[in-house]
């Protein structure tokens, strides 16, 4: 992988790398974070954030304020692109499918497949080239916003053992049972709903997929929570299984960046609990 960009932050080093992800046959920027010191007192542990539609690596790292308090905590954050890139991506002049829309699932479907293995490339190539490449632990937190949320809960339900705990902001909770959600999975999986419920958190959890220690933040005054994002569903659910979990409404918080820079302290910390130093 070849760096890209470095600049000095909380002591720390906000980096950003290019690299050819076979899994994605393009080439992928993604973003790192490095608290002061890190490798040099040894490995440390990461978390992970997925972002949400529209974003890019940066949306992250230029705007949730998380530096601060991943240097003060020595964790590391990894932030991949939502969707694979490039002129030979095929896309779609839409802001919820195609590029920067990748819904972190592997398309079955034509002309996606070829590029759009979002969980694969996440969960597989990007964490062992990370891991390969840096001074990581190998221990591994994962959180993300709405799109990205949903892509937390997926793959901490999915990939069991492989992440210590999760978080979301505003997640897509029930991505089979809304607008976004349909149109992504329609897209990418075809008509197949039993192929939907494998990428759907609630669907997850019904069929009793263990879910690491989990806390999920949501604003009451976000414009898309009545219709996408079925937060109450989530909500009863988690109390229902009794999970370690805390699923909170915010009063007054909308779906940008200032209700996760609001609470992303609370979402590191809570993180480094299971992280072990
Ligand atoms: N009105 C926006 C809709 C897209 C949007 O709100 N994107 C959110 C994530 S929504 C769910 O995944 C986001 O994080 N945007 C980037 C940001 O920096 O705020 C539009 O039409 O673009």
């Amino acid at each position: 992988m070849k760096l890209v960009s470095n600049v000095r932050c909380f002591g720390g080093e906000q980096r950003r790398y290019e690299h050819v992800a076979e899994t994605l046959n393009c080439s992928m920027q993604f973003s790192v974070y490095l608290p002061p010191h890190a490798g040099k007192h040894g490995p440390v542990p990461a978390v992970l954030w997925l972002s949400g539609l529209t974003c890019t690596d940066e949306n992250f790292s230029s705007k949730a304020g998380a530096q601060r308090v991943a240097a003060q905590l020595g964790l590391a954050l990894i932030i991949p692109d939502t969707s694979p890139r490039g002129d030979e991506v095929p896309d779609e002049d839409a802001y919820d499918f195609a590029k920067g829309a990748g819904f972190y699932v592997n398309a079955t479907q034509q002309p996606w497949a070829k590029h759009y293995q979002m969980y694969d490339y996440i969960t597989k190539e990007l964490l062992e080239l990370v891991s390969q490449e840096l001074p990581l632990s190998g221990q591994f937190s994962i959180s993300g916003h709405s799109m990205g949320g949903h892509g937390a809960l997926i793959m901490a339900l999915r990939e069991h053992g492989r992440f210590a705990s999760v978080s979301a902001f505003a997640p897509i909770a029930h991505p089979t049972q809304c607008p976004w959600g349909h149109k992504a999975f329609s897209g990418y999986l075809g008509d197949d709903r039993e192929a939907w419920r494998e990428y759907d958190a609630v669907e997850l959890l019904r069929a009793g997929k263990p879910c690491p220690p989990l806390l999920v933040d949501q604003g009451s005054a976000d414009n898309f929570l009545a219709e996408q994002l079925n937060f109450s569903v989530l909500h009863d659910l988690a109390e229902e299984l009794d999970l370690i979990a805390e699923v909170r409404m915010q009063e007054g918080y909308d779906h940008s960046y200032y209700f996760i820079a609001s609470f992303i302290e609370e979402h590191l910390k809570f993180h480094n609990n299971y992280l072990s130093n």
